[in-house]
């Protein structure tokens, strides 16, 4: 059953009864834990899942939304937002936010948070918040320019592949040159991914090794590329900067300096976010004011401290729990996701059909 309520003086959407009523209780009982534990012997990642207390229908769960001020859900209704693209993305948001809340066990030994989205989404911006929190921050964009810089086997990699031109005369990556080159054309593009990815990987993997030898309880790796690459495989919990693609091209223009082709060929070299919402545990929906996304943002680390817990000093006193418990939740996570990837989308069919119909 579900009742309309209005949030904000700009903002509405559908909730069930139950959890319009009892938002806090709701939201507790109904939580995807899935995480990422480090041991110490094996210094491996391993997502580790929450052990399940009840498995609701995803229909009678709660939205993440709830617990944010984010806006503009109304025009999108209305259509004023992207039409029926939007339209579209929008019941995705809704579908993925009510049916990812599956249950896990509540022993993190510590929590690895993906945060992906679009180019110009606002991973940044949502990145930049969380840190004003003290959560350790992974950028996978900056660790991509730290593996080429001038003396690195990646640059000398990028030169013999695509020659001198892509340099400065300084010696550094002509970037805007190289993006021209790489976002027009996915055979250069999959090539430079090829030799820039999988140095980006092993250092993103070492820092996290590093923040659980500090000792973090939470890190998050930003990493714009988490679906297409396949990394949201290995870490805890997904969460997906979302907004329309109108309003990512808008930002993307205003913030680069872009035109509008060169911005949709960047667009369009990366899943779309519709897409992308599949494999949330969690949306950020950026589609309000900067306002809305930091109350969204506070809302996320309250989240995540709760889920991480005490007992993410466990893997520093008995480090083969995780490794135990480890390979079977990997290989379960895996199992849910698909299946609920899979309802999801006959789902959002069923949603289709029966519009067509
Ligand atoms: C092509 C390059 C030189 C352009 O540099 P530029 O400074 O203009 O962009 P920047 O690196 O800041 O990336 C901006 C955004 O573009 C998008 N993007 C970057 N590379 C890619 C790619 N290979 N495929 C799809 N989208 C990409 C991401 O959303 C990223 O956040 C650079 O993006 C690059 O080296 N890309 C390959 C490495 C990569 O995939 N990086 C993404 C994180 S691992
Ligand atoms: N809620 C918002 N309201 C207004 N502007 C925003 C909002 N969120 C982000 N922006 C602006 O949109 C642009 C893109 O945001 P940001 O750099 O955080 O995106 P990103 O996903 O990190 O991009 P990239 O993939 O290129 O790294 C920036 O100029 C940012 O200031």
């Amino acid at each position: 059953m579900l009742m309309r309520i209005q949030r904000s003086h700009q903002c509405m959407i559908n909730v069930p009864v139950r959890a319009a009523t009892e938002p806090h209780r709701f939201l507790q009982t109904n939580c995807t834990k899935p995480y990422t534990t480090l041991t110490t012997s094996t210094i491996l990642i391993i997502p580790v899942l929450k052990c399940p207390r009840s498995v609701k229908p995803a229909a009678d769960t709660a939205p993440e939304y709830l617990l944010s001020d984010h806006c503009r859900w109304h025009e999108c209704q209305s259509g004023q937002v992207g039409g029926e693209g939007a339209e579209r993305e929008l019941r995705t948001v809704r579908t993925s936010t009510y049916s990812s809340q599956t249950n896990a066990f509540r022993d993190p030994l510590m929590l690895v948070v993906g945060l992906t989205g679009g180019i110009a989404s606002g991973k940044s911006s949502v990145s930049r918040l969380l840190a004003a929190h003290q959560i350790p921050i992974i950028d996978a964009d900056i660790i991509a320019r730290e593996v080429v810089a001038p003396g690195t086997p990646g640059l000398t990699q990028i030169i013999s592949e695509f020659g001198g031109d892509v340099l400065q005369p300084n010696g550094t990556l002509d970037r805007l040159k190289l993006g021209q080159i790489v976002f027009s054309d996915e055979v250069k593009r999959r090539k430079l991914n090829a030799i820039v990815h999988p140095a980006v990987r092993k250092e993103m993997f070492w820092r996290v090794v590093r923040c659980w030898l500090k000792g973090e309880k939470v890190c998050v790796v930003d990493v714009p590329l988490l679906i297409e690459a396949g990394l949201w495989k290995f870490v805890g919990k997904v969460v997906v900067v979302y907004c329309s693609r109108e309003l990512q091209l808008q930002r993307l223009m205003d913030r680069d300096k872009f035109s509008r082709e060169d911005a949709l060929s960047r667009l369009n070299a990366q899943m779309s976010l519709a897409d992308k919402l599949d494999y949330a545990d969690q949306v950020v929906d950026n589609s309000g004011s900067m306002h809305d996304l930091e109350q969204q943002v506070n809302n996320l680390v309250a989240r995540f401290n709760k889920e991480a817990g005490w007992s993410w000093r466990v893997s520093w006193v008995i480090p083969p729990v995780g490794l135990m418990f480890g390979g079977f939740k990997l290989a379960w996570r895996q199992i849910k996701r698909a299946r609920r990837r899979s309802r999801r989308r006959a789902r959002s069919q069923d949603g289709g059909d029966a519009r067509g119909g």
